[in-house]
């Protein structure tokens, strides 16, 4: 008998070993090992209190996604929630330097900072991502880097007239002149999520407080546990 389960277990570990090597030869062509650390994402969010997740803010320029992310971040923080913002405007600063507004560039901006969101979701950190992120498919591709439920995209649905009215950094004017090429809503496209967990709708001009609609989604976290560990 006990030679039988050496037998087998002998088998399993050449099996394993085999499928390693195939797995070094054509899926890692580079030999790289994932190595595993012994503190896991349960354990930061013991001492956190919290679960880290992501909070995507997608909308067009001038929408109010910045501020309702400083908003958010706020009054998450006054509750001893740890929070972080990655702004569309400051990653272009600096990790994303390299990008224009092309629509491949769009797409790696997208890409990098999802993959960012996610190291931070995984450190505990309630992360809260706010670009414009205008292509359906790049933001569904950051939603599968996170486990279920993690990835939580609101979307602030404001017409464009309304946008285009505040216009807090003279985009959209110099946009309409044709002195900025591809602008999103005006020749660039956006595509609004078709299903998300949150929509912000504003119709007319009238509009929600930033801290008022920040409440929504902090009510959103609390209702799904991401303010316990
Ligand atoms: N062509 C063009 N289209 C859209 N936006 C433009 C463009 N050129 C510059 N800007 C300014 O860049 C900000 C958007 O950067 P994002 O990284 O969020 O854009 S994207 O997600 O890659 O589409 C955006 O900031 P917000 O107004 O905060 O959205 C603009 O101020
Ligand atoms: N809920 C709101 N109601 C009215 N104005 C708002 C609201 N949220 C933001 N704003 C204003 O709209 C403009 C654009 O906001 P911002 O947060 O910079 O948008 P985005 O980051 O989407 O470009 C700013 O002048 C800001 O003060």
């Amino acid at each position: 008998m006990m030679t039988m389960i050496i037998k087998i277990f002998n088998q399993v570990i050449i099996q394993v070993g085999k499928n390693l090597r195939q797995m070094s030869n054509s899926e890692n062509p580079l030999n790289i090992l994932w190595h595993e650390s012994s503190i896991h994402k349960l354990d930061r969010q013991e001492i956190l209190q919290q679960k880290g997740c992501v909070i995507w803010l997608t909308g067009l320029s001038g929408s109010g996604k910045s501020t309702l992310a400083c908003a958010v971040s706020q009054s998450l923080h006054s509750r001893g929630k740890l929070t972080y913002i990655l702004d569309g405007d400051n990653i272009r600063h600096g990790l994303n330097r390299d990008l224009s507004f092309s629509k491949e560039d769009r797409s790696e901006n997208i890409r990098r900072i999802g993959e960012v969101a996610k190291l931070l979701a995984d450190a505990g950190v309630i992360c809260i991502a706010s670009s414009i992120s205008p292509y359906r498919k790049d933001r569904d591709a950051c939603r599968a880097l996170l486990p279920k439920g993690d990835f939580i995209e609101v979307f602030i649905d404001v017409p464009l007239y309304v946008c285009e009215a505040r216009d807090p950094k003279g985009l959209y004017k110099l946009a309409r002149a044709g002195k900025v090429k591809g602008f999103t809503g005006v020749d660039d496209p956006y595509e609004p999520p078709c299903s998300c967990e949150i929509v912000l709708q504003q119709k007319g001009t009238d509009s929600m407080s930033p801290s008022d609609t920040a409440e929504i989604l902090i009510s959103y976290l609390e209702k799904n546990g991401y303010l316990r560990a």
